[in-house]
């Protein structure tokens, strides 16, 4: 599991820690790693050209030292001063002593156009708000040079705790952090600039529960339902689906694939659309009456394309096992009926649902993600998987949020979202909790879209499709 912390949290942990070292121990610590970090880009440092772009703070101080490091294994190192009055002292003399260049950003054009690498210590967890105009600018610079950019801690003008970017910020190819991932480094838009994330351990002594967390291809096989010898299809789950309508059964098809390579033991279908469900699927056991009357079901997922048939969602929010509510079915809901349910539920709305559930503007979701998906789990006592290029996973008792690594805007597609519905509901029939239902739905569904995609457009059906492969790549089998 990849965890993240806020900054809060971490200067927290930084004062213990510095209470017990010697001055200047824990920057040295991140200095060390930030240079290695560099020298394996680098390949040779020995000759290799160097600009440091320093802000007023200790991440300035960390680009100096490391950029000293450098420096003393034969780097040619130019450290480009945003504040030379306020400059860490230490570093600075560091740098100088290991014979590096200042200069100012007005003058930085030269140094920049031949550097091999960029050294982003602008700001780190210090950075308030959009970067400052001169800051910007250098940011805006370094866009156009060829250098490697390495951020330090993270990209300047990114907002660490929510992965908002407000105006220019660095575009960086890596970035070296220090104790922990902050949650800006795993939340889009932010994400896009910090390119690859290396992490650099300096000793500091984190909570257990961290602020956010990222599933890796390990935890996710972890959690993957696996049928035993004795499984017959309750064990393994029946996943009931209420999807679909005259005009929409479509998406009753595409809900019902990916519950049938979910894992689910058998799939019930509720709806209108079983004809089509049949014709696609003949191993779909299909249910013309009111989901209730289907038979057993572990889990329901209701809503894709079911038009206004608010009947057969109350029908099924009044069923004591596990729910996910998705499309159609968030409009229909009754918000009191979802509050007062006692089985788990699971709401997956896209950006656009959120603002509706929330009775606030689309642009206000979009732009504080993490804290809408905290505030509908909340509100709603659900696990809500808010969808967007990073997918978030609230759990509904305020734990760790969960953000999906495997995104990708291939799955910006119509009917996507249905089969992520079958594949997360599915996950639950199987006895997985919502939130793990839905962070494991989404990253499978997330290498799915990339697998059927690999570079061309791939249809809902194709990312259906492609849950098998996944399914067998993250379980570390070879495909027969
Ligand atoms: N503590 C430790 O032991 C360790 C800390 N470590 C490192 O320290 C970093 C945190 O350092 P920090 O707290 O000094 O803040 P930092 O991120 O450098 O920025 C603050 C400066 O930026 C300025 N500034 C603010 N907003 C701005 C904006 N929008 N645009 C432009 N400028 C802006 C602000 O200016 P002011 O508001 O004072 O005018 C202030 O001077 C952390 O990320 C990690 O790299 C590691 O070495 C490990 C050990
Ligand atoms: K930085």
């Amino acid at each position: 599991m990849r965890t993240a912390h806020s900054a809060e949290t971490v200067r927290a942990a930084e004062r213990a820690l510095m209470a017990e070292l010697p001055e200047g121990a824990l920057m040295q610590r991140a200095a060390a790693g930030l240079a290695a970090a560099c020298a394996d880009l680098l390949g040779r440092v020995y000759g290799s050209r160097i600009v440091l772009l320093v802000g007023s703070g200790d991440n300035g101080g960390d680009a100096l030292y490391a950029g000293a490091r450098l420096a003393r294994r034969g780097a040619g190192a130019t450290a480009v001063l945003l504040a030379p009055e306020r400059t860490h002292e230490g570093g600075l003399a560091a740098l100088r002593g290991a014979g590096g260049q200042v200069t100012t950003p007005a003058d930085a054009g030269p140094a920049l156009a031949r550097a091999d690498l960029v050294l982003d210590g602008i700001v780190g967890i210090g950075g308030k708000g959009g970067l400052r105009p001169e800051a910007a600018e250098l940011a805006a610079a370094v866009r156009e040079s060829d250098a490697v950019v390495v951020a330090v801690d993270l990209p300047s003008g990114i907002e660490a705790d929510t992965g908002e970017v407000l105006g220019e910020a660095v575009r960086a190819d890596a970035t070296v952090t220090f104790g922990t991932y902050k949650p800006g480094l795993l939340i889009d838009p932010a994400r896009s600039y910090a390119g690859a994330v290396r992490l650099v351990d300096i000793g500091l002594d984190l909570p257990a529960v961290p602020e956010l967390e990222a599933l890796q291809y390990a935890d996710v096989a972890a959690l993957l339902p696996e049928p035993g010898a004795e499984s017959d299809k309750y064990r393994r789950g029946v996943v009931g689906i209420a999807a679909g309508s005259a005009t929409y059964p479509g998406a009753a098809v595409l809900a019902v694939a990916g519950a049938l390579r979910g894992g689910a033991g058998a799939v019930r279908y509720s709806g209108p659309a079983g004809d089509e469900v049949l014709a696609r699927f003949p191993e779909t056991l299909v249910h013309a009456g009111p989901p209730s009357a289907a038979g057993r079901v572990q889990a329901w997922v209701v809503g894709p394309g079911i038009g206004e048939d608010a009947a057969r969602v109350a029908d099924v929010l009044a069923q004591d096992v596990p729910v996910l509510v998705d499309a159609d079915g968030l409009r229909l809901a009754d918000p009191q009926v979802l509050r007062s349910r006692t089985a788990p539920t699971v709401l997956t709305p896209h950006a656009g649902e959120a603002a509706a559930l929330l009775g606030v503007p689309r642009e206000e979701v979009e732009s504080a993600r993490l804290a809408s998906v905290r505030r509908l789990a909340a509100e709603f006592s659900a696990t809500v998987l808010l969808k967007g290029s990073t997918t978030l996973v609230a759990p509904a008792d305020g734990g760790p949020v969960r953000a999906n690594p495997t995104g990708t805007s291939w799955l910006a597609t119509a009917g996507s979202g249905d089969v992520l519905s079958g594949l997360s509901g599915a996950l639950l029939a199987a006895g997985l909790s919502g939130v793990d239902a839905a962070s494991v739905g989404a990253y499978l569904h997330g290498l799915a879209g990339r697998r059927a995609a690999s570079g061309a457009p791939a249809s809902a059906q194709d990312v259906a499709a492609a849950i098998p492969e996944v399914w067998r790549d993250v379980r570390g089998e070879a495909p027969a």
